[in-house]
């Protein structure tokens, strides 16, 4: 009883939420849109491909009639050896051109999967770069890996082979028929009594495949989230030593995520097998009633082995569409869920005739500005402040109170739910949000360090800065002499999140970063929480000489750090309490003056 309980707990720990199976029906106008990456290709790949598709159909469909009919009832039914020889010529012939079409085929086809490929993973990158923060807030970034990698290359599958084989089989099917029915209608529609009730089972299963296969996506994408937080949070997971329970929880997600594979993969395994039953109850039902129309002289020896040579090639297209089919269904799935992310509207947009400023002056107003992440909780209420171009603020509170949310609306990362936040007097909401964010520079304390040199971390906003003007900024800010003592100093490489680094040297790292960037409005969310007192007085330093001239909103739980800002704005609860200079407010022996008390009281114990 107890295991069972523990077991709940740990199957209880993580959550994966976004990633439902979207239950919709077979979609022409998502087939037509999916399609429609096609079109760059239209006037090159996909007419040469159709090209080598037609060609090769074309011979497959006319070498059984030459063989059957022409052969063995003209040629060698009146021993005409002339004719045979030409005959056996032109099969030689044709069959050689199949197999140069089938070459080409091949080849273009998969340069047109590839290309399209290439195109949609580049689409649905470039607007996933474009989403507003809300969409992340939302997602793993596991489960928005898996669209990009995995769905996309679902549709690869579909489209190098599948596309075209759908061409092809299409017209191998019609032209079988046709030409079944010009040689012998009554043994046609004999044989064709097989096909309604093919076509019922499939239909049948189709469903259900196409459900299990938007069932192993969504498993695979809950690994994927899974995984992708395992790694991350190893340190942690280590620290708790949690390692079995982790185990546990990721035996039960590939469980499942196998489970699904198997139960699509059985379902899918199952479609084959009918379509080649029933090939074998038309070639039972062919023998015996091409017997007795040869027999009775309705049809000669010729007709019937085109008819076999036919119907040995009939089950295949019918068979591959039902594969295609599958791929249709797999594809749709994965373009599915590729669509909803790209319909996804960045929350943040610009108007067509959005304001360039192209020189920021940094005077930033709130009025009135109320704003929540979610509908239940509200974060901002009914702000108004203004902050003077060139002033240094500091928003101060306690944890939650709403100070990051404000900076947050200063880089437009959200918008105001109600109220207005002006910069230089212009709506934030009518500024090119390019224009805005690149003369905003944000210094978090979850800095963010990518793969690559310590120069081109440094460089990451302003890739244009030459190699000096990067070491000046990493000196103005006391990052040169720690990135000195590295081993390649600033050619060190670092990895992706930068874990070689301390916290604070990444820090120093960002602040440098920041500074390259010459931004007029300074964002330091935390900045210097993670640096040591030594360094941050030297940042300090440095800092009143680069603030000149911008703006800078501080964000600060040390509030020795703040003393000299411009302001002090004091937030509870995402409301204004206080606002002054430290003197001022250290009068009003308010808020922030226990604020400050308290600290002073906690560094006395220290
Ligand atoms: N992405 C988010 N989605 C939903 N709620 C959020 C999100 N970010 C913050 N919140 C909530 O909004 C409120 C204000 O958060 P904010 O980050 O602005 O606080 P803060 O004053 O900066 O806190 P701290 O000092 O801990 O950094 C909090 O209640 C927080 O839980």
């Amino acid at each position: 009883m107890k295991e069972r309980e523990e077991k709940s707990i740990i199957k209880e720990r993580f959550h994966y939420s976004t990633d439902q199976v979207i239950e919709k029906p077979f979609n022409w106008q998502q087939m037509w849109r999916l399609f429609s990456y096609m079109k760059p290709y239209s006037k090159n790949l996909l007419p040469l491909a159709v090209i080598t598709v037609l060609l090769a159909t074309a011979v497959r469909l006319i070498a059984p009639i030459i063989i059957g009919v022409y052969t063995l009832d003209h040629a060698i039914g009146n021993k005409d050896m002339n004719l045979l020889m030409i005959l056996v010529g032109v099969i030689g012939g044709l069959y050689t051109l199949s197999y140069v079409a089938n070459i080409f085929r091949i080849r273009w086809m998969n340069m047109l999967g590839q290309n399209i490929i290439f195109d949609l993973r580049k689409h649905l990158f470039t607007h996933v770069q474009s989403l507003s923060h809300r969409f992340f807030d939302q997602r793993s970034a596991g489960s928005i890996l898996v669209r990009i990698m995995n769905d996309i290359n679902s549709l690869q599958e579909l489209f190098t082979n599948g596309v075209i084989n759908l061409l092809m089989d299409f017209l191998l099917l019609i032209g079988i028929i046709v030409i079944l029915f010009t040689l012998s209608p009554e043994l046609t529609i004999a044989i064709m009594i097989i096909l309604p009730i093919m076509f019922f089972i499939s239909t049948n299963l189709r469903k259900k495949i196409r459900r299990s296969w938007q069932m192993v996506r969504l498993k695979q994408s809950k690994l994927n989230s899974h995984l992708n937080e395992s790694i991350q949070g190893i340190r942690v997971t280590q620290a708790f030593t949690q390692e079995k329970e982790n185990i546990e929880f990721f035996d039960g997600v590939n469980t499942e995520n196998y489970d699904s594979w198997r139960d699509a993969t059985r379902k899918n395994a199952m479609f084959r097998p009918i379509v080649e039953m029933t090939n074998a109850v038309g070639s039972a039902i062919l023998i015996w009633y091409g017997a007795t129309l040869i027999a009775n002289g309705s049809i000669t020896i010729g007709v019937f082995v085109s008819f076999a040579f036919y119907l040995g090639m009939f089950w295949e297209p019918i068979s591959r569409l039902g594969q295609v089919y599958n791929q249709l269904l797999m594809g749709m799935a994965s373009s599915e869920r590729i669509f909803e992310f790209l319909d996804e509207k960045p929350i943040v947009s610009e108007t067509e005739d959005a304001i360039h400023l192209d020189e920021m002056k940094g005077h930033i107003e709130f009025k009135d500005v109320e704003f929540s992440y979610d509908e239940t909780r509200t974060a901002l209420n009914k702000i108004s402040l203004t902050i003077n171009a060139g002033q240094t603020v500091a928003l101060v509170g306690h944890t939650g109170s709403g100070k990051t949310t404000i900076a947050n609306l200063i880089s437009r990362f959200y918008d105001a739910t109600n109220g207005e936040v002006k910069i230089d007097g212009n709506p934030i909401k009518d500024l090119a949000i390019s224009s805005l964010r690149s003369q905003i520079s944000v210094v978090l304390q979850d800095t963010f360090i990518f793969s690559g040199t310590i120069m081109e971390n440094i460089r990451f906003g302003s890739p244009d800065a030459s190699d000096e003007e990067v070491i000046r900024a990493a000196k103005a800010v006391g990052a040169h002499e720690f990135i000195s003592r590295l081993s390649n100093g600033y050619e060190t490489e670092v990895e992706e999140r930068g874990n070689v680094l301390s916290v604070g040297e990444r820090q120093l790292l960002s602040f440098a970063r920041a500074l390259l960037a010459d931004p007029k409005i300074l964002i330091l969310d935390e900045a210097t929480a993670s640096i040591d007192t030594e360094t941050e007085v030297k940042i300090q330093r440095a800092l009143k000489e680069l603030l000149k001239g911008r703006t800078a909103i501080m964000i600060a739980h040390r509030l020795s750090t703040i003393r000299e800002a411009d302001k002090i704005i004091v937030l509870d609860h995402g409301n204004i309490m206080e606002e002054g200079s430290h003197h001022q407010l250290m009068d009003q022996k308010g808020i922030y003056y226990e604020l400050v008390k308290a600290q002073y009281r906690m560094l006395d114990v220290g």
